[in-house]
């Protein structure tokens, strides 16, 4: 098995290798926002806070391990963003790709506009609404962090995906299993992808 980053160090230190100086102070400015507008509302549990870089900036960021580095001919879409993960991350790591961030809560939506602004990040635009709601549009990369099952992601995520298009599903512990219950016909266009965060955590990963 490979490296699993088990403490703030590594993990920083495995983000940093993903990307520039820049990448970092973005992902610094990100992290110290965060952590105070968590004050204000629930963004992330309170105990994740002091391992941020592991729990979600190199969790986030570990997907890039699974794309080519050049740039995707359309849009990363994110769904269910939340407080940022993972897409607000590959945003800040990655700001000459085109990232779609979709998010149907109203507070939620405000401070991912909000970060967005305050990055700079020009080609990451934010639909504030229901998946089902927004405009579909093709898209490269699939990613969802603690979004929807899997049967009902995919379903809800069939009007943006080509047969080209790669989903990268962090699933956590139930990642196996998960992929385990489907018919064997989706089963089949999936395998399971070790975190480097959690030994016992998967990535659901299409192709
Ligand atoms: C459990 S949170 C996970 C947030 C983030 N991906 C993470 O891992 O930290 C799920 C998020 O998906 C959003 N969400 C759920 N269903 C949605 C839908 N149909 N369209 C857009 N957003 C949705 C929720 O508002 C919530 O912020």
């Amino acid at each position: 098995m490979e490296q699993v980053l088990r403490d703030e160090t590594s993990a920083r230190a495995f983000v940093e290798g993903l990307t520039d100086a820049a990448g970092m102070l973005r992902l610094e400015a990100l992290s110290a926002a965060l952590i105070n507008e968590n004050q204000r509302q629930n963004l992330i549990s309170r105990p994740s806070e002091a391992q941020m870089w592991v729990r979600h900036i190199a969790d986030s960021a570990q997907l890039l391990r699974l794309v080519p580095r050049e740039t995707p001919s359309r849009p990363w879409l994110d769904l269910g963003t939340g407080a940022g993960f993972p897409g607000l991350v590959i945003a800040a790591l990655r700001p000459e790709w085109k990232i779609v961030l979709v998010e149907s809560r109203a507070r939620r939506v405000e401070w991912l506009e909000h970060m967005v602004r305050e990055l700079d990040l020009g080609n990451c635009r934010v639909e504030g609404r229901r998946l089902e709601l927004v405009e579909p549009f093709k898209a490269s990369v699939i990613s969802a962090r603690a979004f929807a099952p899997l049967e009902k992601l995919l379903s809800l995520s069939a009007p943006f995906s080509t047969k080209a298009t790669t989903y990268l599903l962090p699933k956590g512990r139930s990642a196996a299993q998960e992929l385990q219950a489907m018919p064997r016909k989706i089963r089949g266009m999936f395998h399971v992808e070790q975190s480097l965060t959690d030994e016992e955590a998967g990535i659901i990963v299409s192709k």
